[in-house]
């Protein structure tokens, strides 16, 4: 369910909070001394304009300004004028290097809490039940981790920028107040006014907010589709449709974004007609009070630096709550990958031994799945799988992998029952090629090592070997640097599952599972690939999904699965 505005705003400061922790208070120190510094530019200026103005005036404060100065040793107008613009001078270049600190931290908190909340969402994904993950559409995924930061970052910005400009305002208010109490009080009156329209409209905002998500991430969604099914909607000619699709979902995420701008363009027209009222009012009621020149000097400069800020509150709380939507996206995204059950604890390796399913059992939504499996697989065993489409196979796999946990019954691995902690050691033993062989676009090398600086180029010599894949690596340009394309499409359907093979074997696992992995290949070089895996000593228990009878045959064993139904 949808929660309210004010609560999420809260959620969003709590967790920017949560980040930045001791740094706040650095940031409110240096945000407050900034707007500190620039009342007293602002405040020294009436000794400056009275001097130069009305030099001769029998005020109490001038004769007293006057008196100081003199007893500083600065006797003349010119050089009492001199020892106050030399302090002006100061005033401001210490107010520079407070800003310029302010700006650099308020930077750093931002991008970082940006780069925090991206890593954890990618460490809750990491570490989310496979069954979750399953779920998800990978365009919701793409589109939180690309656009949605973004805009989070905006509205981290925004809030930030909000807060400093309410500083700014109070503390500019509180020296209005000081000059003249009857000024101050019907400008803190205009501001309320001004506070109550921008609370009325934010709900509007957020909503606006709400609907340019949704549509970002069906853009993202449009255009993933057809990039994964490129080949079919080009042989076909049927990139037409997804064009259709991408350019109505655009004009749609359009209209909102216009909507949007057309109200920050009608709230700054609004502010601007507001300020040269109000100012004209300030100037008036000045003269007609007969308040001294320096001070309404003062003050009309006074007021005309609050519009700054004041129209900077509103500007930034309109953002914030148009760009509030996109964390609350991620929220939810961590919500639906069970952020809370992600606290994976430190992986344990099992022991060796036997792998055991007893009477375990696992059914997707719709019904489909495992109803009940009952095996014992001796470590170094080569066991086939095999069973009509549908029939429950890879979700068998899937639970023997660690992937999916028993609905009921229990999975054991050398005795002992697989919690959370051993199947995350369990997974570190196990190494899975899949039927579409699942290619970076990168060289050979690195999709063989994925990422694992460990791996020698003899150990690699020696996969490949094994997979039959040293030829096809030598015909490719630049060997093992070759650059192999999106999904390794620059390689065949065959030469893929054989890459992938070879990086599964360089793993050394205790558990080898072949998913429809040599389906690509022609019956004779499947064969000879498995004869040579059947061959390894020592050997890793295998599990091998496959249609074709001549690759059972070189099994010790076949489990049948159908309708849900494992018998061994
Ligand atoms: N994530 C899921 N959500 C809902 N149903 C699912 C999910 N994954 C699989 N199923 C259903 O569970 C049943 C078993 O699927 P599974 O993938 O285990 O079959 P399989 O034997 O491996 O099939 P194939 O040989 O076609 O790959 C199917 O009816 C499938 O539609």
């Amino acid at each position: 369910m949808k929660s309210g505005p004010w609560k999420s705003a809260a959620a969003f400061a709590a967790a920017f909070g949560s980040y930045a922790r001791w740094r706040v208070w650095l940031a409110a120190g240096l945000v407050g001394s900034g707007a500190l510094l620039e009342g007293v530019s602002v405040v020294l200026l009436i000794p400056i304009l009275s001097v130069v103005v009305s030099p001769g005036s029998g005020d109490p404060w001038r004769i007293w300004i006057g008196e100081t100065l003199t007893a500083l040793g600065a006797t003349t107008p010119v050089t009492q004028l001199a020892v106050l613009l030399a302090a002006f001078v100061c005033v401001a270049l210490i107010r520079a290097g407070t800003l310029y600190m302010r700006d650099l931290t308020l930077g750093k908190l931002q991008t970082g809490f940006v780069e925090q909340q991206r890593n954890q969402v990618l460490h809750t994904l990491a570490a989310a039940q496979w069954s979750r993950i399953v779920t998800l559409r990978h365009a919701r995924i793409t589109n939180l981790l690309g656009t949605e930061m973004q805009r989070l970052g905006s509205s981290a910005q925004f809030m930030v920028q909000g807060v400093v400009a309410v500083v700014l305002l109070v503390v500019q208010g509180a020296l209005a107040f000081m000059l003249a109490p009857g000024f101050a009080a019907g400008a803190i009156i205009l501001l309320m006014i001004g506070g109550g329209v921008i609370l009325m409209s934010h709900g509007r905002s957020r909503d606006l907010g709400s609907d340019v998500v949704r549509q970002s991430q069906a853009l993202m969604g449009s255009a993933s589709g057809f990039l994964g099914g490129l080949k079919a909607a080009a042989a076909q000619n049927g990139q037409g449709r997804f064009v259709t699709e991408f350019e109505t979902i655009q004009t749609q995420l359009r209209q909102r974004q216009l909507t949007f701008q057309q109200r920050q363009a009608r709230s700054r027209a609004g502010f601007a007609i507001g300020s040269s009222l109000a100012g004209a009012a300030v100037v008036l009621a000045g003269v007609a009070m007969h308040i001294q020149p320096a001070v309404l000097i003062a003050l009309v400069l006074i007021f005309a630096r609050m519009s700054g800020p004041a129209q900077q509150i509103q500007a930034a709380a309109q953002n914030f709550f148009f760009g509030l939507p996109s964390f609350e996206a991620i929220r939810q995204l961590e919500v639906d990958l069970g952020r809370d059950e992600a606290t994976a604890p430190p992986p344990v390796t099992p022991p060796v031994g036997d792998i055991e399913l007893r009477s375990a059992a696992f059914l997707h939504p719709g019904g489909g799945g495992v109803k009940e499996a009952s095996l014992t697989i001796a470590p170094g065993s080569f066991i086939g799988i095999s069973g009509p489409s549908g029939a429950g196979k890879t979700t068998l796999i899937d639970m023997m992998i660690g992937l999916l946990v028993p609905q009921s019954g229990e999975m054991l691995v050398g005795g002992e029952p697989l919690d959370a902690a051993r199947r995350a050691g369990w997974r570190d033993s196990v190494a899975y090629v899949p039927q579409d062989g699942f290619l970076f676009h990168d060289s050979v090398r690195r999709n063989l090592s994925w990422g694992d600086p460990a791996i020698s180029e003899e150990a690699m010599a020696r996969a490949l070997d094994l997979a039959d894949a040293q030829g096809l690596v030598a015909r490719l340009e630049q060997g093992l640097d070759t650059v192999i394309g999106e999904r390794g499409t620059m390689l065949s359907g065959g030469e893929r599952q054989r890459l992938a093979l070879a990086r599964a074997l360089l793993r050394s696992p205790r558990l080898l599972v072949l998913d429809e992995a040599a389906n690509a290949i022609d019956a004779q070089g499947e064969a000879a690939l498995l004869a040579r895996l059947a061959a390894l000593d020592p050997r890793p228990t295998i599990l091998m999904i496959s249609h074709r009878a001549e690759s059972m045959a070189l099994c010790d064993r076949v489990v049948r699965v159908e309708l849900g139904q494992v018998t061994a």
